[in-house]
């Protein structure tokens, strides 16, 4: 079973918010849609919730088609559940009532209601009402209603946003661990990289209404498609290169690195915060100018003659103290190339 966006398109008036959208979101997977404010996760989730009507393009569950710019059903005829980032519970409700909500009246839904409580970790809190639980209590109780009617699809625009650092995490396990339980298709809206990373199997990367890459996270952090995704999935140091027959020319030394994406000549460098070899050398190089412990591994801070810097993680126990001076050696694999004409941010 998979939710299949193809050649989706939406504007707002006449600006166009969404470009040829094409994705497959599996059953039995979390799917992510990463980007930065703006690039359109939003609208394309509310295209699948049916909240929003589709202008462009057709929208498949199971093969079968759900919208298309002819036809779009609104969200009560879709076999979804939705989850936002605050619940938005019925208050006069206690949780068992808020939980059967979208179920069929007439049935008896008792042990539904204690299964559901269970699986989201709030056994016994049928009777409370909303009022007196917690933001992330709360939460649950949302995924719990949107699990309620078993949906094929659970749609989710940044469920946790709204909850502390510290219950977010656990939330977060609750969610990837109920939903490993059924084989629903599971998409999620998130700005957070490391959210992503923690939750998702599959991530579509968003950049300005296109889908740039939609991959592994694994993948999309070894062979990221463009700088956007490199600076998304894992980050690190951005430098300019020059690429001379299989060698990238940097401030920080001459590294051998495969890619296909660039030819001979001015490059975009971006070196992932990774433990790499550091050379002792006396002349030329880098100087370490700071070091900043992490706990087993440091940070240090390298500064090139001509003022670029570079972060490099290392072991504490092989730690190259302030003021030696270094050729920085990193593993092809953790240096990425772009065309020169991809922007520079420098920090
Ligand atoms: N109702 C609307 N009318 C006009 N423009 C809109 C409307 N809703 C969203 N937009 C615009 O569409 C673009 C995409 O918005 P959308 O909410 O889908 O992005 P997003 O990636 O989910 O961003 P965020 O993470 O900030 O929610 C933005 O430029 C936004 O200003």
């Amino acid at each position: 079973m998979a939710l299949e966006f193809h050649d989706v398109g939406y504007s707002y008036g006449t600006a166009p918010i969404l470009t040829g959208v094409t994705l497959t979101a599996a059953a039995g997977q979390v799917t992510c849609l990463l980007g930065a404010s703006g690039s359109g996760k939003t609208t394309l989730l509310r295209l699948a919730a049916g909240v929003l009507a589709m202008q462009s393009g057709r929208l498949c569950l199971d093969g079968d088609i759900l919208a298309t710019g002819r036809s779009s059903p609104p969200p009560e005829r879709r076999p979804i559940g939705l989850l936002f980032q605050e619940g938005a519970l019925f208050p006069h409700m206690t949780v068992a009532e808020n939980i059967v909500y979208g179920l069929d009246p007439r049935g008896d839904h008792g042990s539904i209601v204690a299964e559901l409580l269970e699986q989201v970790g709030l056994p016994g809190f049928a009777r409370r009402y909303p009022h007196t639980l917690s933001g992330g209590q709360q939460q649950r109780v949302a995924l719990a209603r949107a699990l309620a009617p078993n949906p094929r699809v659970l749609l989710m625009d940044e469920p946790f946003a709204s909850i502390d650092m510290v219950l977010r995490r656990s939330l977060r396990e609750t969610v990837r661990e109920v939903l490993a339980q059924r084989d629903c298709v599971a998409l999620l809206v998130t700005h957070d990289p490391l959210e992503a990373m923690m939750m998702s199997d599959h991530i579509a990367v968003m950049e300005a209404g296109r889908i740039v890459q939609a991959d592994t996270p694994d993948r999309l952090y070894d062979a990221p498609a463009t700088l956007g995704v490199a600076r998304m999935i894992g980050g690190g140091t951005e430098l300019e290169g020059m690429c001379v027959g299989g060698l990238i020319r940097t401030a920080f030394g001459d590294w051998s690195v495969r890619s296909e994406k660039v030819t001979d000549g001015p490059v975009r460098v971006i070196v992932r915060e990774a433990p790499m070899e550091l050379r002792a050398t006396e002349e030329g190089g880098a100087i370490v100018t700071d070091r900043r412990t992490l706990g087993l591994d440091v940070i240090l801070t390298l500064k090139a003659p001509g003022g670029e810097r570079l972060r490099v993680l290392h072991p504490r126990v092989k730690s190259v103290p302030v003021g030696d001076r270094v050729l920085a050696m990193p593993e092809t694999r953790a240096v990425h190339l772009f065309p020169p004409e991809s922007d520079l941010i420098s920090d």
